[in-house]
């Protein structure tokens, strides 16, 4: 309608505001404040006209809540300053002051110590929409009113968790068409607290890893960011686990997304192992970790051809017996001086036999069966899948050690990091969207 306010696409500043002065069919002609645009009907959207100057408190508040809309709300907050202290929100009700999840947390604490019970609070929502960055603020705030540090040289609970947070990224976050570190599992952080409300331990479980990535990545995805790091690493290391260019393996070259514009997997590959210093993962362990990882990428490059008895299968060349050989050797974790788990003690003859055979037991005899190309390929998979999920668990165990749990602790508030959901033309339910992509 002619005198109406819209926003319209601008390549400069992003959008742009005007009144409308003509329409010609699909097209309208805008008066903005430094120049008229010509622009589509269909890519045009409504201003609010009585938009408060300072912006909303809230968004649901908005008038129109589209992109322009949110935008234009965010810089005027911005411009006036409206920051978000944790003093503020300390004892207040909820819904007194702005949204925010400082006030969540706020209200999560006093039921719990005023009630005397444990509390859980649940961060949910789309892919990159922010639920981990959220995580972190309500563990800050639940960290700032259950304060323990006696001394400066003693690090806060909260600053133990965002300190394995690398650790936890490298392994299980991965880019997707959303997010280019989207979390690949569920986080459930326990933040522990003793009979006065002050914190006494934390801990992190983690659900529901995404186990399919390890072995299957769609275009313009990415596999989770170690193996990435681990190809990029320092030249010693690349050549200990005979890596190389990524795109010559199979479990990464299946999407074009390799490199990252805004992610140097280089540097993450030193930071991840300075996390792991911070966190006690020790060389060795570290060492044993990234056998593991370089052996899961050989393992994905053995292909199998058919062999000479009916319905077998064996490597189907030089090729596939020589990553079928790596991966053999990196798997063998023959130091046994610490707790790490001895994942594999095998050899490359007993790795091809597990690949290209299936052993049933029955109460009177074992049954050896052949398996046929196709099939030895699953089970390679298989194998890749288990072993990742495996040293994620072990990992996370590691990390708990680490931040030191009250396992005889009063209370306890839960934040839920539920793993993010891609929105469908149909979303037929949650669950069936994630559960087989965990299988
Ligand atoms: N409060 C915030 N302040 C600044 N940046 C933010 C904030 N929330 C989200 N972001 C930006 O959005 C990106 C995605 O956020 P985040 O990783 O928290 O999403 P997510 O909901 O946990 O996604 P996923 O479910 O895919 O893991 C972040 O890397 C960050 O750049």
């Amino acid at each position: 309608m002619i005198g109406s306010h819209v926003w319209v696409e601008d390549p400069d500043d992003a959008w742009l505001d005007g009144e409308v002065i003509e329409i010609n069919g699909e097209e309208i002609k805008v008066k903005c404040t430094a120049k008229t645009v010509v622009a589509k009907t269909s890519s045009s959207y409504p201003k609010d006209p009585e938009f408060p100057e300072c912006g909303v408190d809230d968004m649901t508040k908005l008038a129109y809540l589209h992109e322009p809309g949110v935008l234009q709300n965010l810089k005027c907050r911005y411009d006036a300053n409206e920051i978000y202290v944790m003093q503020k929100y300390k004892g207040a009700a909820l819904g007194e002051l702005s949204p925010h999840p400082f006030a969540v947390a706020d209200s999560a604490y006093r039921q719990m110590i005023n009630e005397g019970i444990s509390q859980a609070i649940l961060v949910s929502g789309e892919s990159g929409a922010g639920k981990t960055e959220s995580t972190k603020m309500l563990m800050r705030y639940l960290a700032y009113m259950g304060g323990r540090v006696s001394n400066a040289e003693e690090r806060s609970v909260e600053q133990k968790v965002l300190e394995s947070n690398p650790v936890l990224e490298a392994f299980g976050n991965a880019k997707t068409v959303r997010n280019n570190n989207s979390s690949r599992f569920g986080k459930f952080v326990e933040i522990q607290f003793d009979q006065r409300g002050r914190i006494s331990g934390a801990a992190i479980r983690t659900y529901l890893l995404e186990r399919s990535r390890v072995c299957q990545v769609s275009d313009p995805e990415r596999n989770y960011h170690c193996f990435y790091m681990l190809c990029s690493a320092r030249k010693e290391d690349v050549e200990k686990y005979k890596l190389g260019n990524p795109r010559t393996f199979h479990y990464l070259n299946q999407s074009n997304c390799i490199e990252l514009d805004a992610l140097n997997d280089s540097e993450e590959y030193i930071a991840t192992r300075r996390a792991m210093d911070v966190v006690g993962i020790s060389e060795e362990e570290q060492d044993a970790i990234f056998r593991v990882v370089a052996a899961i990428l050989h393992l994905g490059n053995v292909e199998f051809s058919k062999g000479q008895e009916t319905d077998a299968s064996e490597p189907k060349n030089d090729k596939s017996r020589f990553h079928l050989k790596t991966a053999a050797e990196l798997f063998i974790c023959e130091w046994k001086t610490s707790n790490m788990p001895l994942l594999f003690r095998c050899d490359e003859k007993s790795l091809e036999e597990s690949l290209c055979k299936r052993v049933f037991v029955t109460r009177d005899e074992t049954i050896t069966k052949a398996l046929d190309p196709n099939a030895a390929a699953l089970s390679r998979d298989a194998l890749a899948k288990i072993v990742y999920s495996k040293l994620f668990d072990w990992l996370v165990e590691k990390i708990n050690v680490a931040i030191g749990q009250d396992k005889e602790s009063k209370f306890l508030i839960g934040v839920l990091d539920i793993y993010g959901f891609e929105s469908f033309k149909t979303n037929r339910c949650l669950t069936g969207c994630h559960l087989p992509a965990c299988l």
